[in-house]
């Protein structure tokens, strides 16, 4: 039977999620979901439900909880024979606990990054709306600026990136992820990592993960399969 591995990664907006993720994905061959992503996703095609979150994530809302779980949680069941990393996801306790009732995370990821940091990053935070590719303009700028590697589309800001935004949008973080937090610190599977840049804190990710993806006991495995 082939190992399951579900990891979580959390941290503020512009902490290195979706950078770090990407890593992960590629090094460890987990599966990588989201919740941003997916969410501008159904927003973009008019889905039922992008319909229905669209207003929430205009605003920089979060999602009420019922929502995003009847979003999430079939989507995992979509990946149930896969090992998984999700970004964006739990967000709230309730969130958490609801995710805790079918699954049982083998590691979340937490990352702390200083104010001034995340600031800079996300005024350099460039974004290709359709396939949800990152940019930065100084740590891993677009070939031509402005544009899509791939496709060549334009790249856009999002509002909420902006520093008049953030502040409100850390303290937020704050208040809503301690809850969640203390429930995998309790768990006994919350790592975190400090730091100012990504290639400093991805070894560190990088050896636990390998650690912890060849260790886990089998029976522990299949426990986690729903
Ligand atoms: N200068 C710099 N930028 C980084 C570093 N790590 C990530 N970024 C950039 O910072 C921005 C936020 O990173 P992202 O992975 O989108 O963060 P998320 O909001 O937590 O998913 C993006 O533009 C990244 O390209 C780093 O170590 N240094
Ligand atoms: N788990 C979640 N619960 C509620 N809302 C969510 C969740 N994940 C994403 N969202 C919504 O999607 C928006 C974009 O999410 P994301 O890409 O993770 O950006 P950020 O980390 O900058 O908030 C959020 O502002 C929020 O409206």
């Amino acid at each position: 039977m082939a190992k399951l591995f579900r990891a979580a990664i959390m941290g503020p907006p512009g902490s290195g999620k979706g950078t770090i993720s990407k890593r992960i994905a590629q090094s460890f061959g987990l599966q990588y979901l989201s919740s941003g992503h997916y969410l501008r996703e159904s927003i973009a095609a008019n889905t039922e439900a992008g319909v229905l979150v669209k207003t929430y994530v205009e605003k920089g809302m979060l999602v009420p909880d019922h929502v995003m779980t009847r979003l999430m949680l079939p989507k995992l069941e979509q990946l149930s024979s896969h090992s998984w990393l999700l970004d964006g996801f739990p967000r709230t306790l309730a969130q958490a606990l609801a995710l805790n009732n079918l699954y049982q995370l083998d590691l979340v990821i937490s990352l702390n990054i200083p104010y001034e940091t995340l600031r800079e990053r996300l005024s350099n935070r460039w974004i290709h709306p359709a396939s949800g590719r990152v940019y930065n303009m100084g740590f891993n700028p677009p070939r031509v600026q402005g544009k899509d590697d791939i496709t060549g589309e334009s790249l856009i800001q999002h509002d909420d990136d902006k520093p008049e935004a953030l502040m409100a949008r850390l303290r937020h973080y704050k208040d809503v992820a301690k809850p969640v937090i203390d429930l995998y610190k309790s768990q006994g599977i919350l790592h975190s990592f400090s730091g100012t840049e990504t290639d400093r804190i991805w070894p560190y990710i990088n050896s636990l993960l390998s650690t912890k993806m060849h260790t886990q006991p089998l029976d522990a495995r299949q426990s986690q399969t729903p």
